[in-house]
């Protein structure tokens, strides 16, 4: 078996149809074990189709798919005890109480958590013993996390765990997801919040129209590393009327922004930002010019790539 054979997530070629449309074409994924792994795309990308086919729920049209050493379409029961799933949408527990919730759940599983215990975990210590009817949207969010999790597994499903939750209720869903990485569990989280993978993920892909674009470090993502920051301030009078200083080796004008007058904005494109700075401050003060304005230095961020990425295979496949 090879390396990748090993990992906890193993994909290669899957594919999904239904009728004559191809939802998933070709694709290859490896999830190494203990990392928190990000699928990003747009909507209707096929992420959840690729996430319920890794957990056994719908079945592949074609391709090798691994999950924890196994083909998820044989559905073992001790091999669906090692998981943990926490879907987009979730259940009706009607009158239920939150600890009857979970203790109900449990009991599904070999070597469960104790209910209290994950309760505590998901921040419902104090709405134990109330109806999950009457729950928040946010706490019934917490409810399906617990839920899923109960069961101790080794490999979580988060399918945008934060969707509907206040920003306090997102930090405390993000210490959940590092406390069961701290455990050595793998975790895969879908998610559109990009914050959320910058904050979580060390690797994430990226699925476009049912292919996966980029695959990778969450740094590295959309040669992120390799693209330039960019400085860019407003010409005055005095500056315009200057000739730019020496800039370190490497930085470039941005030829879609300089025009040389007054009022126009000058970009530069560089690796060296504050080395930039540097050579720009004591120009700008020998020009007259007591600021530079409208100064901005922006790197690329995830944000940036990601919409590239997406903008540009979707206009591949159009
Ligand atoms: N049962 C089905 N029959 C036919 N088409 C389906 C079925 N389920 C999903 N699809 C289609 O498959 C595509 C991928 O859907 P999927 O739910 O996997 O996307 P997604 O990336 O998870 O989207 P979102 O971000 O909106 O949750 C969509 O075009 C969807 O309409």
């Amino acid at each position: 078996m090879s390396d990748d054979q090993a990992n906890p997530i193993h994909v290669r070629g899957l594919r999904k149809q239904y009728g004559p449309s191809l939802i998933l074409q070709s694709v290859d994924l490896d999830v190494r074990p203990g990392e928190v792994f990000a699928l990003l795309g747009p909507n209707g990308a096929g992420k959840t189709t690729t996430v319920e086919i890794l957990e056994g729920v719908r079945r592949r049209s074609g391709g090798d798919v691994r999950v924890l050493g196994r083909d998820p379409a044989e559905d073992a029961p001790r091999w669906r005890a090692r998981l943990g799933i926490v879907p987009q949408t979730t259940g009706a527990y009607a009158d239920l109480t939150v600890r009857e919730v979970v203790e109900h759940f449990a009991a599904f599983y070999p070597a469960p958590l104790p209910a209290a215990q994950v309760i505590d975990m998901v921040g419902l210590g104090a709405q134990e013993c109330k109806q999950a009817q009457t729950l928040s949207g946010g706490q019934l969010r917490r409810l399906d996390v617990a839920v899923g999790v109960v069961g101790d597994p080794d490999l979580i499903f988060l399918d945008e765990p934060t969707t509907g939750l206040d920003p306090e209720a997102r930090m405390e869903a993000w210490d959940l997801v590092r406390f069961f990485a701290d455990q050595g569990k793998t975790t895969v989280l879908t998610t559109h919040y990009l914050d959320e993978v910058e904050a979580l993920a060390q690797r994430a892909a990226v699925i476009v129209a049912g292919r996966i674009v980029e695959t990778g470090p969450v740094s590295e993502l959309g040669g992120r590393r390799d693209t330039p920051a960019t400085v860019s301030f407003t010409l005055t009078a005095e500056l315009s009327a200057a000739e730019l200083p020496d800039l370190p080796p490497g930085t470039a004008l941005d030829p879609s922004g300089v025009p040389g007058v007054p009022g126009g904005t000058l970009t530069l494109l560089s690796h060296t930002p504050t080395r930039v700075l540097a050579a720009l401050l004591p120009w700008a003060a020998d020009a007259g010019a007591g600021e530079l304005p409208d100064l901005r230095v922006h790197r690329p961020t995830l944000e940036d790539v990601y919409l590239k990425l997406i903008r540009e295979n979707q206009g591949a496949q159009s």
